[in-house]
């Protein structure tokens, strides 16, 4: 199991230490919100930019935006691995090649409403899918653990038409979910809450894995 923690519920005064504390992850989770898209507003391309200096740990941006093709490019930074939208927003199809040019792994996610269904037309192009287990907007949610059936579906999918997509889920995730997240199948957990809450994060992405 790969964990990203989500930089959303870092001390943002602190950077630097804060990702000195999670030097063990396998990438660090970027959220990032245009207050249209999710009722809330993140961070933007400077302060991600300075993320990017300061690590060398792979990052994960996920775009909680409506035009994420304006977005991307502002997100491709040397140590970006994905760059995920959500196929709510505007212009997909149009975006997912935008990302593929910048040579960046496509993700592709969809809201806890959406059907797996409205997926299946781009999956073919996606190198990661984001099922979200809570409504995306904040972290501290309750996981909603009825979207496992998204990714148990996904990982049967995946099998059948010889895919090779990772599948992540984001939202809720603790020691308590994180069983249940790899039964489904999951390959990489987003967690934010439960992992700088704690005073020892590295035990506490060890414990995930
Ligand atoms: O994208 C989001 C929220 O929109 C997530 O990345 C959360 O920020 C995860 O936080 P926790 O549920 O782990 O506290």
């Amino acid at each position: 199991m790969k964990v990203a923690p989500s930089i959303l519920t870092a001390d943002f005064t602190n950077l630097k230490e804060e990702l000195e504390s999670i030097k063990n992850a396998d990438y660090i989770h970027l959220d990032i919100m245009d207050g249209h898209f999710v009722p809330n507003i993140s961070f933007g391309p400077a302060i991600s930019k300075k993320i990017s200096e300061n690590t060398d740990i792979d990052l994960d941006v996920h775009l909680m935006v409506w035009q994420p093709l304006f977005w991307v490019p502002k997100f491709a930074f040397k140590r970006t691995k994905y760059i995920t939208i959500h196929i709510e927003s505007d212009d997909v199809k149009e975006t997912i090649e935008a990302i593929k040019e910048l040579e960046i792994g496509v993700g592709l996610s969809i809201k806890p409403k959406t059907p797996l269904k409205d997926l299946y037309p781009y999956i073919k192009k996606a190198d990661l899918i984001l099922i979200m287990t809570v409504e995306p907007g904040f972290g501290g949610q309750s996981f909603m653990e009825d979207q496992l059936t998204k990714v148990k579906e996904l990982v049967k999918y995946r099998e059948k038409n010889k895919l090779d997509f990772m599948i992540e889920v984001d939202g809720g995730i603790n020691d308590e979910t994180i069983d249940a997240c790899r039964e489904a199948g999951v390959d990489i957990v987003v967690a934010g809450s439960y992992i700088f809450n704690m005073k020892n994060r590295k035990e506490g992405i060890e414990s995930l894995k």
